[in-house]
């Protein structure tokens, strides 16, 4: 038990991020010139039909995050993340079961609230339930469980080509009710999270659930003190501070909470990689290359991606902390895009074997590498930390609006931009991680170790003193993984 439980525990609600990215991905491949089936049962949309299947889903994600804002803190965490599960089940059936295109579209937007609502809720639960040395590692698994959805789809959707009936399409949509029944089901026995049952004066619920979260092998101290200091805290906040959207800017402090809740999102779509998670095969074409050849390169970048997430959310984020990956990665970002569009200026559509490959090169180190050892898994967990216990899920879902926002927008003018500007779009995105990276050098403090409790101190609205030593709980993290080691 303990620390294998707590990791099983955030890794099984990450079947919600796994939805986001399978749905995420799944609809460029079945909105693609290949899917003939498709095209032939809905009688051949049009662009607009298929920029609406696409962005419907979005703007459902957008209200969906809303939404859990306030589920979350009435129903709790865990019971959203079930409801989410569910209205994704309604949402893939429905596009699973479609019988002309308003059907489709429907389904698409009650699966968008239902992803909106997952991705905002799993990685807040996921920190809830974390000891502090460890949340990144398990609110990272938000964005590895992403990579792998989208990877999947990918795959799905490669295979799915070949089929010679409308089964080509039905089936790639239909794979997802799977997993969300598993999430729905699943979460019956997964625990509350302990800071909403503090938060609801179920104390010895809490306690317990702490308990079989971190085990109680030679952690009895760290546990007793965690659990004092968030009913300290959680009460103080209580009798102080309300729950209305107006808190997110009552103070400088919440302010600067919100900023940078909101800030992070809005500079992760800012990197560009929905550029690259939606629109890849375009820019493989634009080196010219096209073929089976662009999905197997899409694929390697999928893996190399969720590859490199887990790798760095385990073994670094909770060491080195949030600011200097996300600072390494804006910089590396924009070193790879200069050079793409240095290669894309000089050689784009000449057929130089050279160019393609370094061009590809550079497509998979800016996502690959750069994105998922910085603003990808980072964006999730830092919203998800920042906030105090009694506007944590509001805050959570601002911030997760801002991102679906900024995600309809880049998506929708990505297309107009890639075609008007070509390679001095990349030009843009280069511009904006260095901004990316000035923004955070300057304004972003460091949240690394920290208790979600002691995160008043962190950002100056600090109250109540802190029984829990920062030093000393991080500790108990790093003893945590060696107890983990010598269980294995
Ligand atoms: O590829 C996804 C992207 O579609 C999301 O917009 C972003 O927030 C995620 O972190 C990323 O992994």
């Amino acid at each position: 038990m303990g620390l294998f439980y707590n990791f099983s525990v955030a890794l099984f609600s990450a079947l919600g991020s796994f939805l986001f990215g399978y749905d995420s991905g799944v609809i460029g491949s079945i909105v693609s010139a290949e899917f003939d089936f498709f095209h032939a049962y809905f009688h051949s949309p049009g662009v607009s039909i298929i920029g609406a299947i696409v962005s419907t889903f979005a703007g459902g994600c957008f209200f969906g995050a809303a939404a859990a804002g306030w589920l979350a803190a009435h129903i709790g965490r865990k019971r959203t993340i079930q409801l989410g599960g569910l209205i994704a089940m309604l949402g893939c059936s429905l596009q699973t079961g479609a019988q002309n295109v308003s059907y489709l579209i429907v389904g698409r937007m009650i699966a968008g609230l239902a992803i909106g609502c997952l991705s905002m809720v799993v990685p807040l639960y996921q920190s809830e339930i974390s000891p502090p040395g460890m949340r990144g590692f398990l609110t990272g698994l938000t964005q590895f469980m992403i990579s792998i959805g989208f990877l999947v789809a990918n795959w799905v959707g490669y295979g799915s080509q070949f089929i010679r009936s409308d089964a080509q399409w039905r089936v790639p949509l239909g794979v997802q009710i799977f997993p969300a029944t598993l999430l729905f089901l699943g979460m019956f026995i997964l625990p509350f999270s302990p800071r909403w049952l503090v938060d609801q004066g179920r104390n010895d619920e809490a306690l317990a659930v702490l308990q079989q979260l971190h085990g109680d092998k030679g952690n009895k101290e760290f546990i007793e003190l965690e659990f004092a200091e968030m009913l300290e805290q959680i009460q103080y906040e209580k009798e102080n501070i309300s729950t209305k959207i107006s808190d997110l800017w009552s103070t400088k402090p919440m302010l600067r909470r919100t900023l940078t809740g909101i800030g992070i999102q809005v500079c992760t779509q800012f990197t560009g990689i929905n550029v690259s998670s939606y629109f890849q095969p375009t820019l493989y074409a634009d080196l010219g290359l096209s073929g089976s050849k662009v999905l197997m390169i899409t694929g390697v970048n999928g893996a190399l991606g969720a590859i490199t997430t887990i790798i760095f959310i385990y073994f670094i984020l909770d060491r080195v902390g949030r600011k200097p990956p996300l600072i390494f990665g804006a910089v590396g970002m924009a070193i790879s895009l200069a050079v793409e569009a240095a290669i894309n200026a000089k050689w784009g559509g000449v057929n130089n074997h050279a160019a393609q490959t370094a061009g590809v090169a550079f497509i998979i180190i800016f996502s690959a590498l750069f994105f998922s050892v910085s603003f990808g898994p980072i964006s999730w967990v830092y919203q998800s930390e920042i906030f105090p216990m009694r506007i944590r899920a509001l805050g959570t879902a601002v911030c997760t609006c801002a991102n679906w926002a900024c995600n309809v927008l880049i998506s929708q003018v990505s297309p107009i931009g890639m075609a008007r500007l070509q390679y001095r779009f990349y030009i843009f995105f280069v511009v904006m991680n260095i901004m990316n990276g000035v923004v955070v050098f300057f304004f972003f403090p460091e949240t690394k170790g920290k208790s979600l409790e002691e995160m008043d101190a962190v950002f100056g609205d600090q109250v109540i003193p802190h029984a829990l030593e920062t030093k000393q709980m991080h500790n108990v993290g790093v003893q945590d993984e060696k107890d983990r080691d010598s269980d294995a």
